[in-house]
Formats: structure tokens, sequence, C-alpha cells
């Protein structure tokens, strides 16, 4: 571990060990929920999340914030989308994925084609969802003021074309990530529309966030599974899940070590949602020789040679030169 990253953990240790002393002295005005002294691992301390809100990520590893995007920054965003699938635009180090059951028919400008972008930091209009202020106060509360976008995404759910190929497996975000430590990570995702059980909404295991990185690989689906869309490999389907339906402008930040997926959609429309990842300025780069991640490593390096034409692209490289600082400063990322 580098001396920044080891002083980045000694110091969120310390922090939270305060906010559990300052937590164990309630004052007369405060409604007390949870009258006994405890640490906050997964949050920092900050004025913006209520006690309760704070205590429900710490337990639960993701909170739903409602209409924290406004309809007219939706349709924005929705606007830009469409040009850029019109080809109206062209984006650089913009990824743009078809969805596996149409992977290989004749191509057709239009956003039925297109079931997710990723990597739209060089968009000025959409990477300012990145930057809405709204967005940054939560992220702040798991990140700390360092803020740095590691990874934009618009996900176009397509309608199931008949072989189930829409679901997203279930997994842990941070399986495609070289970065740690791992609480200072959060992603936020928002309901570009109404997201139902039928048009394939979130679906999150409570709780999950408590566990370990677990081993990630293809699913084993009849249908196809789409490029590098891994899913837990022991996944229980026993588990208690939550089904996320939210309305537009509604904002889902999560923990990545979060188990979560999304249902296959068995509606007609394309179910739309943007998100980013987020990182601590002061997160440290990881070496995943040996770990559960070099299977994804190996992936996402293959891709990226591929693509840029390139003889060695690291896949800690490839994260580094897509973040963005958005807010402070960009300590060692
Ligand atoms: C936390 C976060 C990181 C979690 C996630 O995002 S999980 C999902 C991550 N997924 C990704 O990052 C996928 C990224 N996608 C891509 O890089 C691209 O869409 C590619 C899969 C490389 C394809 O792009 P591109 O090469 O431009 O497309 P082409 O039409 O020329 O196809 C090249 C070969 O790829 C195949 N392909 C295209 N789309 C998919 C697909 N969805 N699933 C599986 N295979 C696919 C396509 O059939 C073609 O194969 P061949 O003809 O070479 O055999
Ligand atoms: N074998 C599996 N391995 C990993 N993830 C899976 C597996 N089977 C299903 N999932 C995932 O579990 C989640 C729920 O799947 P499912 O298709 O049942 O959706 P649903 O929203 O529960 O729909 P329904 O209302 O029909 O139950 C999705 O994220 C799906 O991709
Ligand atoms: O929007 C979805 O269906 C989930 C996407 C997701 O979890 C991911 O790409 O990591
Ligand atoms: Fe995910
Ligand atoms: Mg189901």
């Amino acid at each position: 571990m580098s001396q920044a990253a080891e002083r980045l953990r000694l110091l969120s240790g310390h922090l939270d060990r305060h906010a559990a002393v300052l937590r164990a002295a309630p004052t007369s005005t405060q409604t007390v929920t949870h009258s006994y002294p405890h640490r906050f691992r997964y949050s920092l301390d900050n004025s913006l999340l209520t006690p309760e809100q704070r205590q429900f990520y710490e337990e639960n590893g993701f909170l739903l914030i409602k209409n924290l995007v406004t309809e007219d920054d939706v349709n924005k965003f929705r606007k830009a989308f469409e040009r850029i699938c019109l080809k109206e635009v062209s984006v650089p180090g913009l990824v743009v994925m078809r969805d596996v059951a149409i992977a290989k028919s004749e191509f057709v400008p239009d956003q039925k084609a297109v079931s997710k972008i990723q990597d739209f930091q060089e968009d000025p209009e959409l990477f300012r969802y990145c930057t809405l202020p709204q967005i940054l106060k939560y992220v702040e509360c798991f990140t700390g003021p360092n803020i740095m976008a590691m990874h934009t995404m618009l996900i176009n759910k397509p309608p199931d074309a008949g072989k189930k190929t829409s679901r997203h497996p279930m997994h842990q975000d941070l399986h495609y990530f070289p970065f740690r430590p791992v609480d200072r990570i959060v992603c936020s995702w928002t309901a570009m529309e109404k997201v139902t059980r039928q048009n394939g909404c979130l679906v999150v295991l409570p709780g999950t966030h408590h566990g370990t990185l677990l081993v990630h690989d293809y699913p084993e689906w009849e249908g196809g599974v789409n490029k590098m869309y891994h899913g837990v490999r022991d996944y229980d389907p026993n588990h208690p899940r939550v089904h996320l339906e939210m309305e537009k402008g509604d904002t889902v930040f999560f923990h990545p070590l979060l188990i979560h997926g999304s249902g296959m959609n068995q509606t007609e429309g394309f179910r739309k949602a943007i998100s980013c990842h987020y990182a601590s300025g002061d997160c440290y780069y990881i070496d995943v020789k040996g770990t559960t991640q070099e299977n994804i490593a190996n992936e996402v390096k293959e891709i990226a040679e591929r693509r840029f034409d390139a003889g060695d692209i690291s896949f800690q490289d490839s994260w580094a030169f897509r973040g963005r600082l958005v807010q402070g400063e960009r300590v060692s990322m």
C-alpha cells in the first residue's frame, strides 16, 4: 500500500471513530434511533445525510434519493443521447454497445441499435450529469471532498429480443475496478424515466456490501450474455432481493460491493438510466494479478489494446486516462 493510501486509511478510521464519539452524546433536540455508540464505516461525517439515511446506507449499501435530477436536465441528457445514436455528433473515447442479440445484424443508426454507451467523459452535455452539484453533495458523503468521476454510462436497456439477453447478471461493480479503498467509491444511478420491474429496474441484495469481492465470470445463460457482463459465480437466488422501482430523476447511490443486477425488459420501450462511478481523488491503484479480478482485467486490456492499436495498456492505465476530476484535488488517481 502506498503511503498516501495508508494515510487515507488511517485518517478515515480516525474520522469514523470521532463520529462515533459525537453520536454517542446526543443533544436533547436529537431523535435517537440507535442509542448505542457505533462506528461508521461506509459513510463520512457530514451535515447532509440524516442519521436515518446514514444508518440505512451503512446497513443496506444503497440510498435512494427521490427527484434529485430535474425533468429538464434528464430531457437534455436524453436529447444528447439521441444525437449520438443518430451520429449527429461523435464523441472521442465513447464506447457504443449493441445488445448481443442484435450485435451481428445490420447496423441502423438509431437508438434502437444501442443498448448502452460508456465513457462519455468527453461529451460536455452528458458529462454535466457527473458534475451536478446536488449529486456531488451526496457523493461527497461517501468519497470525501476530492472526487473523481471514473466511469460513465447511459444504459438504454432494449426490449428483450426473446433470449433474455437484456438482463444484467447479479454482480459487484468493484470487480471492474483496480482502485481502493472500496468504501471511498460510490455509484450514482439516475432513472431517465419511470423504471419498474416490468422494464428491468435495478435489483439489489441489501447488505451484501458487508461481504467481500466474490468470484465473477459469465453466467451460463442459454440465450447468450453481453460482452463483459460477468455475474457473481455462486449467486444465491434465495437472498432477499429488493426491486428499486424509481421515477424519472430519482437517483440511487450504491456501494461497489453491493450485489445488484437488472431483470429482463418485458416492455416495448427502451429503459434509460444514466450513471457515474465516483472515487475519492485519494484512492490508489492496485495490481489485480493473482486475484479474482484477473479475468476482467485481461478482457479489458485486450479490448483497449485493440481499440487504440497500442502495445501495452495496463488495466490501471485504462482507468487513469478515463478518470476526470470533478471536485477538489486529484491526489493519487
Ligand atoms: C461497473 C461497470 C464497469 C460494470 C459494467 O459496465 S459491466 C459491462 C461492461 N461491458 C463493457 O464494458 C462492454 C464494452 N463493450 C465494448 O467494448 C464493445 O461493445 C465491444 C463488445 C468491444 C464491441 O464493440 P465493437 O468492436 O465496436 O463492435 P462490433 O460490432 O465491431 O463487434 C465486434 C465483435 O464483438 C461482438 N459483439 C458486439 N457487441 C457484443 C455484445 N454486446 N456482446 C458480445 N459480443 C459483442 C460482435 O459480434 C463482433 O464479434 P466478431 O464478429 O468479431 O465475432
Ligand atoms: N443465474 C443467474 N446468475 C446471475 N444473475 C442472475 C441469474 N439469474 C437471474 N439473474 C439476475 O437476477 C436479477 C433478477 O432476474 P429476473 O429476470 O428474475 O428479473 P426480475 O426483475 O426478478 O423479474 P421477475 O419479476 O420476472 O421475477 C437480474 O439481475 C438477473 O439478471
Ligand atoms: O442499468 C442497469 O441495468 C445496471 C447496470 C449496471 O449495474 C452496470 O452496468 O454495472
Ligand atoms: Fe453494476
Ligand atoms: Mg425473477
